[in-house]
């Protein structure tokens, strides 16, 4: 009796230690699974830090959609509002500048935005203040950042009409052209830009366009251009700016004007807003 009984704990004992043995297997072979995996997840996130660093598509990947995104899911608030509410309490009502200087603060320190930002805005405010517009035309609001930025700068009298069909964002750019008082020289559209286009002479009364901002969607830079030109809304000497040339990059835009004879056309070489990377805005004079 004894004999058989001592065999069953012994055969039991070496199948505990069977057991053991081969959850102990298991667990390091699936705790080196997990190493494996923190390894290889340390080595992407590191491998995405330097192209962040080195590459603007890669640094706009991580600002416009992933690191946005968890934002306005953490703050259950958009950028955009976010980028208003820094200007409600940074600037100082009724002055343009203190309004572009705060975005342009939150934009560096805060948030990426695709505002035409400081360096390419002294571009546009020269060629605005060479031009001196009655009328100006914007394609692409946003939150108004360049709309107060050329608004400023117009003469008694003359007006920008600024074109955004993100119902959102020309909300946020009403409130701001609001604060920064430029709200009599700036009327937004809100709309599709090939919708507002030809509605311009008879809904808006414009007759010609004297300047014309090009800051939508870079696909639609030519099209609108041909648009413009089909509704008779440039005269001889009507002056288009085209912003992020490079970057995202406008090259049907750019084969389309430079081998234009009717447009007169100047490059001139600057960095993508709020970053090192190299873009570029491209003049147009109109011939007639
Ligand atoms: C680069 S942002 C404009 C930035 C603005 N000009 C600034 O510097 O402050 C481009 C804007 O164009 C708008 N947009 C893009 N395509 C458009 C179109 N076809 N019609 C109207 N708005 C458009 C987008 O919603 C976006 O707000």
């Amino acid at each position: 009796m004894a004999g058989p009984g001592l065999g069953r704990t012994e055969q039991h004992r070496k199948r505990s230690e069977g057991t053991a043995s081969a959850l102990l297997r298991k667990m390091l072979e699936s705790s080196s699974v997990l190493l494996f995996i923190v390894f290889v997840l340390i080595f992407v996130l590191l491998l995405f830090a330097v192209l962040i660093r080195k590459n603007a598509a890669a640094a706009l990947i991580w600002h416009e959609i992933i690191r946005e995104k968890i934002t306005n899911f953490i703050m259950n608030q958009s950028k955009e509002q976010r980028i208003l509410d820094f200007v409600l309490q940074n600037a100082v009502r009724g002055d343009p500048r203190s309004v572009v200087d705060a975005i342009d603060k939150y934009c560096t320190q805060k948030e990426w935005a695709m505002n035409v930002g400081s360096e390419k805005g002294i571009i546009l405010d020269k060629t605005v203040e060479e031009v001196n517009p009655s009328v100006a035309l914007e394609l692409g609001t946003y939150c108004g950042y360049s709309a107060v930025r050329i608004a400023r700068l117009l003469k008694p009298g003359a007006r920008l009409l600024t074109v955004e069909f993100n119902p959102e964002f020309a909300a946020v750019a009403k409130q701001t052209i609001e604060f920064a008082g430029v709200q009599d020289k700036v009327k937004i559209l809100e709309g599709p830009s090939e919708e507002i286009i030809p509605q311009l002479k008879k809904k808006y009364e414009v007759d010609t366009l004297d300047f014309v901002f090009l800051d939508h969607w870079k696909d639609r830079y030519t099209p609108d251009t041909i648009l413009i030109q089909e509704c008779n809304l440039l005269r001889k000497g009507s002056v288009l700016l085209a912003d992020n040339v490079i970057i995202p990059g406008a090259p049907e835009f750019l084969k389309y004007i430079r081998n234009n004879p009717r447009f007169q056309c100047t490059n001139y070489p600057s960095h993508l807003e709020y970053m090192k990377a190299e873009d570029a805005m491209e003049k147009a004079v109109f011939l007639g």
